[in-house]
């Protein structure tokens, strides 16, 4: 593909890539454990299949009663119900002492605190007026049985673990994990560990990598270290190609007369897509090598960092079924002002201070995108868009790290 002055926006280059995989099928399910399941996307709708509770059942520690009766008349205590009990039915004229969590006796339907009650030898008397349904929690409440438990597409957190196990599921079926190639190429690459040779670097990008893939629960091919020769890269390419779901690459993406990765790309498969209006991040490939989809990123650090969150992460949301593929911003105040328009969407590396009862965001001086320790230094990710200028505490779009990997 030959260079073009045209750089492809942010979004537009989303759409396409997203087109781009639709036909790629997604990996196949398989059925694991809950304790397995943290992180895994869910294969197919889950349906309830009983009331969540399965029965009404006491808010509070306190007494059952029926909510029509005077409570200035001492009606006895005839039951004790705790947790686990299955209870008789209330006779009228009396009440049950009951515990939190217990079933709510057929005949009651309210709960007075036990801080509310009074008791005497002649039974429970209270100056409060129970409502119905006070202080009970409804068969039902949390989910009816027939009604959608969790959708397909859905990535399980702990809350959605805690839900199956609520419904009695103890196995679910999920998409087997995404397997992702990571190359990383360039002849000055050393591993950390081995003495540094002059002129040489340590390899930072696929530990990069290998934390970002290891977040979002894929599985990583490692194809090793890839020398600037295109006989390398393409034997690499090859071997990524077979093993691999996705492959990612950084480095030799750009237009010197050592970046191999585009002209391999090219010669084993094709590039939809080069150059975007993206800083840090521009000389970003996106395109196929047989029938796998791959995404060369730019060699250095910060890009490889900001374009996996942007656009390799939405990616592999998308190949593996997960939704939704994009993360929504959160909108904060500029603590800072930009005054210069720019045909680059750039992601600024910022902080998150509260001054007072205002929360805003502030850049980290250096945005070089050779550069990783502003981005340890930061907590997200700002926009500021193509052609845009901002006024300190102008709302500006901020991704928390936290979030861009979900
Ligand atoms: N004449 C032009 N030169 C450059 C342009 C341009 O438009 N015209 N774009 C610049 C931009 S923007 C970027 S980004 C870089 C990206 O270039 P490549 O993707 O080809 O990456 P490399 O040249 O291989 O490496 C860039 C930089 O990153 C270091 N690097 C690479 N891999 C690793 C790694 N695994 N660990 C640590 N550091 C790595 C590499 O040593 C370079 O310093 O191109 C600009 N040039
Ligand atoms: O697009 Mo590059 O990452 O800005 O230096």
């Amino acid at each position: 593909m030959a260079p073009t002055d045209r750089l492809t926006p942010v979004d537009e280059a989303l759409d396409r890539i997203r087109q781009q995989a639709e036909p790629v099928r997604a990996p196949a399910a398989e059925n694991v454990p809950l304790s397995e399941a943290l992180g895994r996307v869910l294969s197919h709708d889950i349906p309830v299949p009983m009331d969540v509770p399965p029965a009404d059942n006491s808010a509070a520690d306190g007494y059952a009663v029926r909510s029509g009766e005077s409570g200035d008349t001492p009606r006895p205590v005839r039951q004790r119900i705790a947790a686990g009990d299955s209870p008789a039915p209330l006779e009228p004229g009396t009440v049950a002492r009951i515990f939190t969590g217990a079933t709510i006796p057929d005949g009651a339907d309210a709960v007075v605190m036990q801080e509310h009650a009074t008791i005497t030898e002649a039974g429970m008397t209270t100056e409060r007026v129970a409502t119905p349904g006070q202080n009970i929690r409804p068969r039902g409440q949390d989910l009816g049985q027939g009604a959608q438990a969790l959708a397909a597409g859905t990535r399980l957190r702990p809350q959605e673990l805690g839900l199956l196990a609520s419904i009695g599921i103890a196995e679910v079926s999920v998409r087997r994990p995404l397997r992702v190639a990571i190359l990383t190429t360039g002849n000055e690459l050393t591993p950390p560990g081995r003495p540094l040779p002059p002129g040489a670097i340590y390899n930072t990008n696929r530990d990069t990598f290998r934390g970002l893939l290891n977040a979002m629960g894929c599985e990583i091919v490692d194809t090793g270290d890839v020398a600037d020769t295109f006989d390398d890269t393409r034997h690499a390419l090859e071997q990524a190609a077979g093993e691999a779901d996705l492959i990612l690459s950084s480095g030799g993406v750009s237009v010197g007369d050592e970046d191999h990765v585009r002209t391999a790309m090219d010669a084993l498969g094709q590039i939809d897509l080069w150059r975007l209006a993206i800083k840090p991040g521009k000389p970003l490939a996106s395109g196929w090598i047989n029938d796998t989809p791959m995404l060369g990123l730019p060699g250095n650090p910060a890009a490889v960092l900001v374009t996996f969150a942007m656009i390799v992460a939405p990616l592999i949301r998308q190949l593996r079924g997960q939704t939704p593929t994009q993360v929504q911003p959160l909108f904060l105040p500029a603590g800072f002002d930009h005054d210069r328009q720019a045909p680059r969407r750039e992601y600024l590396r910022v902080q998150v201070h509260n001054e007072g009862q205002t929360t805003a965001l502030f850049p980290h001086p250096n945005q070089s995108s050779g550069m990783l320790s502003s981005a340890c230094w930061a907590d997200g990710l700002a926009v500021v868009p193509e052609e845009t200028t901002i006024t300190r505490g102008e709302p500006v779009a901020y991704y928390p790290f936290s979030e861009l990997l979900r």
